[in-house]
């Protein structure tokens, strides 16, 4: 198994090397912890020169003894003793111990004396940065080289500075690291001075991570001279900022030294988007070790491919860390990043709650700007290619965000110009901002699509979002929980510059869905219509002030197009229309000739025609509802093609059905021009016979509905001698009105 060189000594080249960290480091702000040197608290230990006791002993004894004068004493006792082999054995043996004991402490007070004279010393604890910078420091010179006792740990490697990338070579199994054992002295020379190095013994591993908590490592510097104190924490923290080592994961309350910038981004805020886009595209979360398997293509997370049905994504507080480098000032900042996921809500089962907590390793913060910043661009970046549209959930209020592939202006199939138009008139809106202040005109601009179902009002502005780069904000009127308010809470919750869409305007007006146009209203006795539209309860929870509220609101000012799509112009209230809040008003009717022709030539393009679609807007706009999904058509020449267009067009009555319709015949048909050809007599044929079978349940239904009423009527009339209305049957009279 290879060992990487970095963290093993044993295979490291001998010497200590000078520091290599000065360089190119000029406006380096990562860690801005300024340096603060307090003096360690070193009890002086007061050991007297020679050991005072033995002496006392001795002359007390004498004295004991003898009793005499203290020369008389003395000189009895050696006589005493001479005289006696056995004292005087005794008594060179106190003497001399007491000689050497003596010479020992004397030694080790010069020692000390000296070492509190010409030693620097310095102290760093774990779970400081200054501890990390110097174990960095001399974990890469390998100052351990001439340590005989290790501690080799293999459990935390992938923490270590490089680890991924060590890790990678292997494999898959650790690799060992060789750490100085505790208490293990080691030397080394840094500049020319001599320097020790103790770690202590006090650390203990942290319950989870492993981590040594509370453990010391100090260093003593052989010179009187406090400067090559100072001089070597700042090399260890400029070359931990150079060498752009892995910091330890931090935990933002445990971390009071100001050193760090936390930022938190709420799901359901825009800027929440930005950063998962951004983290997303940059891969920030792959070195997690901890995952969560998800099938869900919304959910942030990686696979091999953007297809992939299975998404790898960080379990939920692994406090992944990313270097981030500003465009700027090109400086690096590792961020950490804690991504909680959002609860499903069991309504809506969109996702709430979830945030996305970030931990910049700089005081800096333009850092953090430049990181919001960075974001917000490759969201953008990202929008180049799809169209992102937000939705409401049941409780009114901006709740998912979806992405959709951009689908090319050319594949909208509409009357001549009438695309091209709309895209200028739009665009040449969002360019006049100042002309619009100037002019003290509100900067918004309405615009109402409306006409039969199935014949691209949608698709028109999901187009015109992708050619202008802007994002959709979806509201439709007929969802439950969008009222008044909340409809004046969502549209002041949308950004400036955006698309607003109300579906199903018409939805907040009585309504005569279920009615035919040709239908003869039921007479009363006195010959006014019975249970018309203006009868008809509205479908949504909007009123017509309401909604004109918000379309006047100021909120609406800041250059947002609003459109509103319906398939019942005849519906609306003529206030609701008027310019100045829908400027625009565009017909979609049912396709003619010429469009029927345009839908069938996309369907089958031929190979030089799918190549330039194809490379308009990218790949993804090929999947586009299977308009240029198909492959080239190498099988037919121009000539032929137009002629099979036109014979399509031909077939098919002009004015009569949707291009959705068509499209839905030709999708039964794909790769296959001449079936669809074939085919066209018998879909017509099939068509006709849907609409006859709808007709007939339509009259079915309007009888049963004029019996009914017809009958409501009578009752209402002649009350005492009727029997009570039928409840069960859901026809009541109220005041002469009739609930259905
Ligand atoms: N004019 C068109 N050009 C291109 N595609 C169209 C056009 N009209 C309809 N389609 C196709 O038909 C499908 C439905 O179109 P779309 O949703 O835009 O219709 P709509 O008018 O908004 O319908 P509704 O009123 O029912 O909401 C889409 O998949 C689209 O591709």
């Amino acid at each position: 198994m290879a060992v990487p060189q970095a963290s093993n000594p044993l295979s490291a080249p001998r010497g200590i090397e000078s520091p290599r960290g000065t360089r190119g480091t000029a406006g380096h702000e990562r860690l801005s912890v300024h340096l603060y040197f307090t003096p360690a608290i070193s009890p002086l230990h007061p050991y007297p020169m020679f050991g005072p006791a033995p002496l006392f002993v001795l002359t007390a004894l004498l004295f004991a003894f003898y009793g005499a004068t203290p020369l008389a004493a003395v000189a009895s006792f050696v006589r005493t003793v001479s005289a006696n082999p056995q004292a005087a054995e005794l008594f060179r043996f106190i003497f001399l111990g007491t000689i050497v004991e003596g010479g020992r402490q004397l030694g080790e007070t010069v020692r000390k004396f000296g070492s509190s004279f010409f030693v620097v010393k310095a102290e760093f604890g774990t779970r400081d940065f200054a501890y990390d910078w110097v174990l960095n420091y001399l974990e890469h010179h390998r100052v351990w080289n001439e340590s005989s006792s290790f501690k080799v740990v293999a459990r935390n490697a992938a923490t270590r500075p490089n680890a991924s990338s060590a890790l990678g070579k292997t494999d898959g199994h650790p690799d060992a690291i060789y750490e100085p054992a505790p208490l293990t002295g080691s030397w080394f020379r840094w500049k020319g001075h001599y320097i020790s190095i103790h770690k202590n013994v006090a650390g203990f591993a942290h319950y989870d991570t492993g981590e040594e908590v509370g453990g010391t490592l100090s260093i003593s510097i052989w010179s009187r001279n406090r400067q090559i104190l100072d001089d070597f924490v700042r090399a260890a923290r400029q070359f931990y900022i150079d060498s752009k080592v892995l910091p330890r994961k931090v935990e933002r309350e445990k971390e009071p030294s100001g050193a760090l910038t936390t930022a938190t981004f709420s799901q359901g805020d825009l800027s929440h988007d930005w950063m998962l886009a951004y983290l997303r595209s940059t891969n920030a979360l792959r070195d997690t070790m901890d995952f969560t398997i998800s099938t869900k293509q919304s959910d942030l997370g990686w696979g091999n491919g953007h297809k992939d049905t299975v998404r790898y994504m960080p379990a939920h507080d692994t406090k992944q860390r990313f270097l981030f480098t500003s465009e700027r000032s090109g400086r690096g900042t590792w961020v950490q990043v804690v991504v909680t996921p959002g609860q499903r809500n069991w309504n809506s089962q969109t996702p709430t709650g979830g945030s996305i907590e970030l931990i910049l390793h700089s005081s800096d913060k333009t850092v953090l700007a430049d990181l919001i910043d960075t974001a917000h661009k490759k969201y953008l970046e990202n929008g180049v290619s799809t169209v992102t549209v937000h939705l409401t959930d049941n409780r009114g209020e901006w709740a998912k965000t979806i992405t959709k592939s951009r689908r090319a202006l050319s594949t909208l199939i509409l009357p001549t110009d009438i695309k091209e138009t709309i895209v200028a008139d739009a665009r040449q809106f969002l360019e006049s901002e100042e002309w619009y202040n100037q002019a003290g005109i509100p900067h918004r601009r309405g615009y109402l699509l409306y006409g039969e179902p199935g014949t691209g009002k949608s698709t028109t502005i999901h187009i015109l979002a992708g050619e202008l780069g802007l994002e959709i904000y979806f509201i439709s009127l007929a969802s439950p929980g969008v009222d008044d308010y909340s409809l004046a809470k969502l549209i002041s919750d949308t950004p400036s510059r955006c698309i607003l869409l109300i579906e199903d305007i018409d939805c907040a007006f009585p309504s005569r869905d279920d009615e035919d146009e040709d239908e003869e209203p039921v007479l009363d006795k006195d010959g006014k219509p019975i249970g018309n539209r203006s009868q008809t309860p509205p479908r949504s929870a909007v009123t017509l002030s309401g909604l004109l509220n918000v379309l006047d609101s100021v909120s609406s000012e800041e250059g947002r197009l609003t459109f509103a799509t319906t398939n019942h112009i005849e519906n609306l209230d003529s206030a609701l229309i008027r310019a100045g809040r829908m400027d625009v008003k565009i017909q979609y009717k049912f396709a003619d000739s010429v469009q029927i022709e345009q839908v069938f030539k996309r369907f089958y393009p031929l190979e030089e025609h799918a190549n330039t679609v194809g490379s308009e807007v990218g790949d993804g706009e090929k999947q586009a509802d299977g308009l240029v999904a198909s492959p080239a058509y190498s099988i037919y020449s121009t000539a032929e093609a137009n002629t099979y267009a036109a014979e399509f067009a031909r077939a098919i009555p002009s004015g009569a059905f949707s291009i959705a319709q068509i499209q839905g015949y030709l999708l039964t048909k794909k790769r296959d021009p001449a079936g669809a050809m074939e085919g066209v007599k018998q879909w017509l044929k099939s068509q006709e016979e849907e609409k006859h079978a709808m007709m007939e349940l339509k009259q079915k239904r309007k009888a049963e509905r004029a019996r009914k009423l017809k009958l409501a009527m009578e009752r209402a009339e002649t009350p005492a001698k009727q029997p009570a209305p039928n409840v069960a049957s859901g026809v009541v009279a109220v005041n002469g009105k009739i609930n259905d």
